[in-house]
């Protein structure tokens, strides 16, 4: 059975920098990991957006926006306008390289903003179908439809250490199974 592992919780726990840990361990023992990151952008204190990084590549691009605050296009989601063709651009072709190149799959994170692009549900689909080991954020409205999927991991304060390692020690056991 595949190792897919997804991480949950609330608002500002942690879950990227989690994942973000977990994918430079294991770039350190010389994996391969790809697939994309998505971090807050945050202005004079505020978020105003947030971005995503192509792992293996470091290509940016800016998934979404306050209103107003940016020329690219894209549809309206809250209070952000989420570009779609940015996530595609950036994210997607980054999870489509590591479909075929990388040892370990990243995706943060999967949820509603990202759900808004057809072809981002559809490589989801994809990734699940295929072999590779995953390691997901997986957004709290999303977790009932990822639980049966894998293991799911919901952090806290109190137990995002310790889920941690947890973690990296499933994925590189999963890891050095495959590749040795
Ligand atoms: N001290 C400490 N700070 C952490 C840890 N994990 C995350 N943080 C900080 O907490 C803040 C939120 O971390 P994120 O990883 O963005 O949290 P998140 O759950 O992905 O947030 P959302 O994507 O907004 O839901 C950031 O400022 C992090 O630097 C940790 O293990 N220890």
């Amino acid at each position: 059975m595949t190792l897919r592992i997804f991480v949950t919780g609330p608002p500002g726990v942690g879950k990227t920098t989690l994942v973000e840990r977990v994918a430079k361990e294991a770039d350190r023992w010389g994996y391969l990991v790809g697939g994309m990151i998505t971090r807050e952008v945050r202005r004079n204190g505020r978020r105003v957006g947030f971005k995503i990084t192509a792992l293996d590549t470091g290509e940016e691009g800016t998934l979404a926006s306050l209103r107003g605050t940016s020329r690219l296009p894209g549809v309206p989601f809250g209070r952000y306008i989420v570009h779609v063709d940015e996530l595609e651009r950036v994210g997607l072709s980054a999870i489509r390289r590591a479909l075929t190149e990388a040892d370990l799959i990243v995706v943060d994170e999967i949820g509603p903003m990202e759900y808004g692009s057809d072809e981002f549900v559809r490589t989801i689909g994809e990734v699940l179908k295929s072999e590779k080991p995953l390691l997901a954020v997986v957004h709290r409205r999303f977790v009932d439809r990822f639980r049966p999927l894998g293991k799911l991991h919901t952090l806290s304060l109190a137990n995002r250490n310790a889920e941690f390692g947890i973690i990296l020690d499933e994925i590189m056991r999963e890891l050095k199974g495959i590749r040795g």
